[in-house]
């Protein structure tokens, strides 16, 4: 569908890149650049990230490893751009985001990024079919072929019998993935995924993941998990705390380490 423009250098082409990032989350409004820099009185802040530089390719399944509070999330956010750095650079291809407005910001997103949300996201009143044909509608593709495209990806996550079910009407991890079916509905560039499969028994994960590992064929996709399994089954590993980078893992290094 709106797959971005650029041109296809490889399966290994750097899709979206954090370069050295930081986030800090001020309690009460933030203050102004000159107010950081003469160190006027601040209110409290908490580091989430601190000058982490990451590079997620095309083809691969990068997963961010790391105890609570060390900065998973918000780094999700920062690479989706729902969230702005204090500073650093966060470049999707040659587009750095932050030279994008907040409308440009949303219109990249629905065009070449697919979120799965920690909270899943989704609305109550709606069919699960209607939930995961949502970003279709605001691309302005007709309904005939939303709901045939809808239909077609809660199929492939195992939900075909559940299509007209609400939210409401479904079990947590059936909602996860009408989650991640919605996600995966713009044919996006980057898939991000905020604890893909917390909500799912051994078996239903391993499909998701066996389904994120097909979509990986031909997109980026970075997940934040605790869980050993998920994170065993990416390409690469990156290890958090505090917020910094401690530790890049391959393949065979990750399933070593969670083994
Ligand atoms: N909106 C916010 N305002 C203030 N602090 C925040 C905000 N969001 C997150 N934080 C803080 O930033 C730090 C990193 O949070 P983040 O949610 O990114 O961690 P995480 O690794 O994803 O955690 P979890 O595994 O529990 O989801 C934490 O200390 C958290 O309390």
């Amino acid at each position: 569908m709106a797959r971005s423009a650029a041109p296809d250098t490889g399966a290994s082409s750097p899709v979206v890149t954090a370069d050295d990032v930081t986030k800090i989350y001020y309690r009460g409004s933030e203050p102004g650049r000159l107010a950081r820099i003469l160190g006027r009185s601040q209110p409290p802040a908490v580091r989430a990230v601190e000058s982490v530089s990451i590079t997620i390719s095309n083809e691969e399944i990068v997963g961010l490893a790391g105890p609570s509070g060390s900065g998973k999330s918000t780094i999700l956010h920062m690479l989706a751009g729902l969230k702005r750095p204090t500073s650093g650079t966060v470049l999707f291809r040659d587009t750095d985001l932050e030279t994008l407005s907040k409308r440009e910001r949303t219109r990249h997103r629905l065009e070449h990024i697919g979120v799965v949300f920690q909270q899943f996201h989704l609305l109550d009143s709606l069919s699960a079919r209607a939930n995961v044909a949502l970003p279709l509608v605001e691309l302005g593709i007709g309904k005939r072929q939303r709901r045939q495209r809808a239909a077609e990806l809660l199929e492939r996550v195992g939900l075909g019998d559940r299509i007209t079910h609400r939210p409401g009407e479904l079990s947590g991890g059936e909602q996860q993935r009408v989650a991640i079916a919605r996600a995966l509905i713009t044919d996006p560039d980057l898939v991000i995924a905020d604890e893909p499969t917390g909500e799912l028994d051994t078996d239903t994960g391993r499909t998701i993941l066996e389904t994120f590992r097909q979509v990986a064929e031909n997109r980026a996709v970075v997940l934040a998990s605790h869980d050993h399994e998920t994170l065993g089954s990416c390409d690469r590993l990156i290890q958090l705390r505090d917020g910094s980078v401690t530790d890049h893992l391959t393949q065979k290094e990750s399933i070593d380490e969670h083994s």
